[in-house]
C-alpha cells in the first residue's frame, strides 16, 4: 500500500488466461502425455511511479508474463503437475524482478483423458472429460508460499437415499418433508495444503496430480456411499460436511476444504386435466430438471489445532 496525493494506492498488475498445451512424448514406449492449461499470473510489485507519473520503468509487461508462460512451459522436459508449473512460475517472477514481492498464479486444466480403444489405452489418442483441475499458487520473495488446489464442475447425482425433513416450516413454507428425492448438484471444491514455503513442497513428480485424483475420490465415494446400497443424505449441508470432513482426516497435508455444492433441483411432474386428473402422476419416476433457481450451499472444513 502506497500514500500519495493524500490517497491511499493498491495495485497488482498480470496477464489474464493464457492458454498452452503440452505434449511431453515418452521415447521408451512411444507414448505421449497431454496437459492444457489456462494460466493467470498477478504481480504485486514496487511500480507505483507508473501509477502516480508517466515513468514505466518498473512495469514487468504484461506481454512478457506471457511469452515467460510458454519459455517455462518450453524449459519443463519432464512432466509435472499443475500445482508445481504454478509455483515455477510464480517463483520466477519472485526471484527474477528485484521489483516484484508477491506473484499470484492461477492455473486451470482442462480434463483430457487418455482414450482406451478395444480396452487399451491408446498412446496419443484423448478426450475431454467433465471437471477441471484448478489451482492458486501465492509465492512471496522470501519463498513463502500459499497452494490451494481444487476441482470444479463435477456434476454429481443419486436418484435416490436422500431426503430433507423437519426443517423451518412457517406460514410461507410450502415443500413438503420427504426421504425420497433426487440429489443433484456440482461440486466446486478448493482445498489449501499446508506447505508454507517453496522448499517444503514435496519433490515427488507428479505428487499433486495423485492428491487430486484422491481427493476427488475421497469426495465421491462420500456423496454416493457403497454401490450397492448407497448412504442416506438427511440435506446437501449434512452430505458436504462429511464430504470435507472426510477430505480432512485422510489428508494430513491439507488444512483446510471449502466446498460449493449447489442443490440442482429435478421437480416431480405432475399434469392434470379436468377431464384427466392422472395425465401424468408424480411417482418417483418423471421429473422437471431445472438449472434456475437453485439452493446455493458452501462452507469451509478446516483443522481447530494447526500441526505446529
Ligand atoms: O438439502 C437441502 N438443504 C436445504 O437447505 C434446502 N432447502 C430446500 O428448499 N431444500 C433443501 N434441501
Amino acid at each position: 500500500m502506497a500514500e500519495a496525493d493524500g490517497l491511499r494506492l493498491e495495485q497488482r498488475h498480470g496477464k489474464a488466461r493464457v492458454r498452452v498445451a503440452r505434449v511431453w512424448r515418452q521415447n521408451d514406449d512411444g507414448s505421449h502425455h497431454f496437459v492444457e492449461w489456462n494460466v493467470s499470473i498477478s504481480l504485486l510489485s514496487h511500480c507505483l511511479s507508473s501509477y502516480h507519473r508517466d515513468d514505466n520503468s518498473d512495469i514487468v509487461a504484461t506481454d512478457t508474463m506471457k511469452n515467460t508462460v510458454y519459455v517455462k512451459a518450453k524449459e519443463c522436459g519432464d512432466r509435472l503437475s499443475v500445482e508445481e508449473f504454478a509455483i515455477l512460475i510464480g517463483n520466477h517472477f519472485c526471484s527474477f524482478y528485484p521489483q516484484v514481492y508477491t506473484a499470484i498464479v492461477n492455473i486451470i486444466e482442462k480434463p483430457w483423458e487418455r482414450v482406451c480403444i478395444d480396452g487399451k489405452p491408446h498412446l496419443h489418442g484423448f478426450k475431454l472429460g467433465s471437471e477441471n483441475h484448478t489451482t492458486e499458487a501465492t509465492v512471496q520473495k522470501s519463498g513463502a508460499l500459499n497452494l490451494c488446489s481444487g476441482v470444479s464442475g463435477l456434476a454429481l447425482l443419486k436418484t435416490t437415499q436422500s431426503g430433507f425433513e423437519r426443517f423451518v416450516r412457517d406460514k410461507y413454507t410450502i415443500l413438503p418433508d420427504t426421504r425420497e428425492r433426487m440429489l443433484a448438484t456440482e461440486v466446486n471444491a478448493s482445498w489449501r495444503y499446508s506447505y508454507d514455503s517453496v522448499a517444503s513442497v514435496p519433490k515427488k513428480g507428479l505428487y499433486f496430480s495423485e492428491k487430486f485424483m484422491d481427493v476427488k475420490k475421497v469426495l465421491m465415494e462420500t456423496f454416493f456411499g457403497p454401490p450397492e446400497t448407497g448412504v442416506y443424505s438427511p440435506s446437501v449441508q449434512r452430505t458436504l460436511y462429511l464430504m470435507g470432513s472426510a477430505v480432512m482426516r485422510r489428508f494430513a497435508d491439507i488444512s483446510s476444504i471449502h466446498l460449493k455444492m449447489p442443490n440442482i433441483h429435478f421437480l416431480p411432474v405432475n399434469l392434470s386435466t379436468k377431464e384427466n386428473p392422472l395425465m401424468v402422476k408424480f411417482k418417483d419416476d418423471v421429473y422437471l430438471p431445472t438449472d434456475e433457481p437453485h439452493g446455493s450451499i458452501e462452507a469451509t472444513v478446516s483443522r481447530m489445532t494447526s500441526k505446529m
